[in-house]
């Protein structure tokens, strides 16, 4: 549950080891088990043994299996951070935060130095935070939880339907099956993009490359294979397992499940691995801003405690005075703040059918100011129609269209909308033909820097063809020779300029075209990439790749609201400027993947800034071009939906993807769009700027009046002959204000903050923070002021009166210029804070402007005001919201809005 929350100052060193620690304990156990790992045993057998070994026949499971092994093992996912019971874990919780352990230590010292109220307060700090917290964070990960479901996870599996009357097994078939479904002894198909769903054994492979960096920490992709791996001493070393948490990055296989959910290797490490990625710059911000308070605090109280010690005599006093003081400086409340605003905003985005899987990427989905998509799936509709087919100069072509169904229908590694539309156009009767006349023999699988793919094929009479797609400047590279209506002529100059004209017309026209080649080729028993030259190129497919409805909307949208678009595309450029033309983005300058691949990184980063399409790119151009955004100083959402887009999508600041994305894709994306609409990212984008507003909001007011009351301690207790507030005192006025502010969250942000990216700034807050602490101060001394002349607390034993005055006049002050600080505008009148934050905020100050003539105002040394008070202190708050509005104003004429 924990790991989607910020985690900043919550966690101490205790709680790291105490976490790593069943680990540590779990291989040590492994070390001193001598029997195999069941599955070292299963890699060691050949595929046919293997298989008999999980005892079923590797044709796929009948619905009657299925559901007993499901029964046996239990459903495919990994055991739920176990909820610990209730008492368990807030005692955790009150242990093992620092803040909460302070607390608790400073509590029971007041206690023994006679204390008691104060105690009892500092106890109900710990106590608001720990429940708080915890039903807080319970609420909002079983929302995620929830949410998360709503993102479709299948894997494809054979299964049989369940066996005639007469007993008789029915074939088994390739169904979708939810993955928490599957069991072991299913038997599995990958494909490119996948996600291993379970541990499995590969019964058979063709190419298949899988990167287990989540479990091995090794980047590089591996090759798998079917064969028996004699030698296997470690499951992840074994050429023959693929392992939950892992992926396929090309090529296929078929796989039966070992190991399901907990009992997988990832189940097993589940937790303690699981690629965290990095910090963002909010994450740093708030914790910068958590260790500035403390070390704020650290100078500051040790000075409080020696200037009331020596100027008073009374060390006990003095000390105590100090520690409620460290108390009110330190953040306490800081990660609960944050953690309700983003869960708030988790929820606000649900609503529009946007899933929110990491929390903390909503305030980035604000923070961005360039937002990279692919094309196709994201920019487009997902769904891309055959056009046409054509020879090489253009004219109708039947062969073309039978060739390349061949090519979409037998190869297995990646099922794309291209290749949908491929299958799609052909009729039955031409399928059932060519099914019947080619029977499939190899393959050579696609990848995205080669841009092409081939399948080999036989005929009837034996012979065998290679028949190749795909990008057109690469198909050309490999093709010898072109196919006229003569006959099949040398491949020169001439006709592949003639051959590349055709193309780049239809491109013109908007289309995306994929050249197909094909030769005879020599029978053998496997083909590799060594056997794709030499090809007759023999025309061309194209296909309409219509943009989303919303797509225009939704780019002007998001330039309104400050954030450029940019096209990062594997496609060709002449198609992604057409379909840049068709959703109204301007492109000035674009480049293509080789001429990125020649520039040098700063370069490259100067090159962005008037560039909005860069074409042509393999997967790690695409994640170069987000690192050189990152280089300029830009905060990068990138949104995608294939194989290629994974490395960009974790790369970027937020990943954004599609609930029709691959598996691939998804895994790396914060943010997942379940609406085809594209006019979500404009709300999402507003939702994440209005959450960073509302916590900087409680940022800025808790920074300034913690700022202000130093000042305002320090000379009290400098010139007073008795504590400027009594310590227990100090610590409710902390309480209250802490419970004015839980509702920030529900605040409204005004719409001019809401219209450019927001980004944290360390210095706009430490400047406001300058600015507005000392006004605050200011009007405590006129309290004092007051109180001291006017209202007599300067003779002996008028302590109390002073104390209570102040107490009421620093709380209200601090619920009261919350108003002021929420909004650049006119309080009240210009903005109005959501009803709720009112609401608590009069609350608040009711309890404590009638706490003084209650019956507990005795125990915490409470005196009543006399009533002409309340009308100076009326004056006073009405002067000090002025001279902050003022303040405000000037700040946010000379700097801009923070
Ligand atoms: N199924 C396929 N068969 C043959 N070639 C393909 C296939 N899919 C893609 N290609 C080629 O590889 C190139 C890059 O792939 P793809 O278009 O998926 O990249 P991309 O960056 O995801 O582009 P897009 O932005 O359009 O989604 C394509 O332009 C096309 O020429
Ligand atoms: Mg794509």
């Amino acid at each position: 549950m924990s790991k989607f929350l910020p985690s900043f100052i919550g966690t101490s060193p205790l709680a790291v080891v105490a976490a790593a620690l069943p680990s540590a304990l779990r291989f040590e156990r492994d070390r001193q088990a001598p029997a195999p790992h069941p599955l070292i045993e299963v890699a060691r057998l050949e595929p046919a043994a293997a298989i008999a070994h999980l005892g079923v026949d590797g044709e796929g499971l009948d619905p009657g299996e299925a559901a007993a092994r499901r029964a046996e093992y239990g459903p495919n996912a990994l055991a739920e951070e176990r909820r610990r019971p209730f008492l368990v874990e807030i005692a955790r919780r009150c242990f093992t935060r620092p803040l909460n352990v302070l607390l608790g230590v400073l509590a029971v010292v007041s206690w023994l130095g006679d204390d008691a109220m104060g105690a009892l307060i500092m106890l109900a700090m710990v106590f608001m935070s720990v429940f708080l917290s915890y039903f807080q964070e319970t609420r909002t990960s079983r929302a995620i939880e929830r949410l998360r479901s709503l993102v479709s996870n299948t894997a494809t599996v054979r299964r049989r339907p369940a066996a005639g009357a007469d007993g008789v097994r029915v074939p088994a078939a390739k169904v979708e099956v939810a993955i928490d479904q599957l069991v072991p002894g299913d038997v599995v198909h990958l494909a490119a993009g996948d996600m291993i769903p379970a541990d499995l054994r590969l019964v058979a492979t063709k190419d298949l490359f899988v990167n287990q960096s989540s479990l091995t920490g090794e980047s590089m992709p591996v090759e798998k294979f079917a064969a028996a791996d004699r030698d296997a001493t470690a499951p992840l070393e074994a050429r023959n397992l693929c392992f939950m948490g892992s992926n396929v990055v090309s090529g296929s296989a078929l796989g039966v499940i070992v190991a399901t959910g907990a009992r997988t290797t990832f189940g097993a490490l589940a937790g303690s691995i699981a690629g965290e990625r990095a910090q963002t710059s909010f994450d740093r911000g708030v914790q910068r801003f958590a260790w500035l308070m403390i070390r704020f605090m650290a100078v500051m109280v040790p000075f409080v405690f020696l200037v009331n010690g020596f100027a008073k005599g009374a060390w006990l006093d003095a000390f105590m005075f100090a520690v409620a003081v460290s108390v009110g400086l330190a953040p306490e409340m800081l990660p609960m703040i944050v953690t309700i605003n983003l869960a708030k905003g988790a929820m606000e985005m649900a609503k529009k059918d946007v899933v929110v899987k990491r929390l903390g990427a909503i305030q980035n989905f604000g923070a961005i100011d360039v937002l990279c998509t692919d094309k196709t799936g994201t920019l487009t509709q997902d769904r891309v129609i055959l056009e046409r087919h054509v020879d090489v100069h253009g004219g109708e072509d039947e062969r073309v269209l039978e060739f390349a169904f061949l090519n979409s229908h037998h190869q297995t590694g990646l099922r794309n909308l291209l290749d949908v539309a491929v299958i799609e156009r052909v009729d039955a009767d031409a399928r059932r033909r060519l099914l019947g006349e080619y029977t499939p023999v190899d393959e050579v699988p696609f990848d995205f820097t080669r841009r092409r793919m081939s399948v080999i094929v036989r005929d009837r009479a034996g012979r065998h063809f290679l028949v190749a797609k795909g990008a057109v400047a690469e198909m050309l590279g490999i093709c010898a020779r072109v196919r006229v209506a003569s006959g099949d002529v040398a491949a020169d100059e001439a006709c592949l300029a003639d051959a590349r004209r055709v193309a780049r017309d239809m491109n013109d026209d908007g289309f995306r075209v994929i050249a197909l080649g094909m030769r005879e080729i020599e029978a053998k028993a496997t083909y590799s990439l060594a056997d794709e030259t030499g090809l007759v190129l023999t025309g061309f497919v194209a296909f309409l790749d219509p943009p989303k409805d919303s797509a225009a909307d939704a780019i002007r949208a998001l330039a309104d609201h400050g954030v450029a678009v940019k096209v990062l595309t594997g496609d060709n450029d002449i198609v992604t400027r057409n379909v840049c033309r068709q959703v109204g983005l301007r492109v000035e300058r674009w480049l293509v993947g080789p001429e990125v691949a020649a520039m040098g990184d700063e370069e490259l980063a100067i090159a962005t800034r008037d560039t909005q399409v860069f074409a042509r790119l393999d997967p790690a151009q695409k994640v170069r071009v987000i690192e050189a955004l990152h280089r300029d100083g830009r905060v990068v959402g990138f949104m995608g939906d294939g194989i290629n887009d994974g490395p960009a999508l974790r790369a970027a600041d937020v990943g954004i993807s599609v609930d029709s994305a691959v598996d691939i894709a998804k895994e790396a994306a914060d943010i997942i769009l379940l609406e085809k609409s594209l006019m979500v990212l404009e709300e999402g984008l507003l939702e994440g700027r209005k959450v960073f507003g509302n916590i900087l909001k409680y940022i800025k007011m808790t920074a300034s009046s913690n700022f202000g009351n130093m000042f305002s301690v320090l000379g009290a207790s400098a010139f007073l002959p008795f504590l400027p507030m009594a310590a227990v005192q100090i610590l409710l006025n902390n309480l209250l204000y802490d419970l004015s502010q839980t509702s920030v969250a529900t605040d409204d942000v005004d719409p001019e903050y809401l219209a450019r990216p927001r980004q944290w700034d360390m210095r706009a807050i430490t400047r406001f923070v300058l600015c507005i602490g000392p006004v605050s101060s200011l009007f405590d001394y006129a309290t004092f002021a007051l109180l001291w002349f006017v209202f007599g607390a300067n003779e002996p034993g008028r302590a109390g009166l002073f104390q209570t005055g102040w107490f009421v006049e620093s709380l209200l002050s601090q619920t009261l210029v919350v108003h002021v600080i929420r909004t650049g505008r006119l309080p009240f009148v210009r903005s109005r804070a959501s009803r709720a934050l009112t609401a608590t905020g009069v609350v608040i100050c009711l309890i404590g402007a009638m706490l003084p003539y209650s019956p507990l105002a005795p125990k915490f040394g409470f005196v009543a005001l006399p009533a002409t008070y309340w009308l100076y202190l009326a004056l006073i708050l009405a002067a000090y919201m002025a001279l902050a509005q003022v303040v405000k104003t000037a700040l946010i004429r000379r700097f801009g809005l923070l």
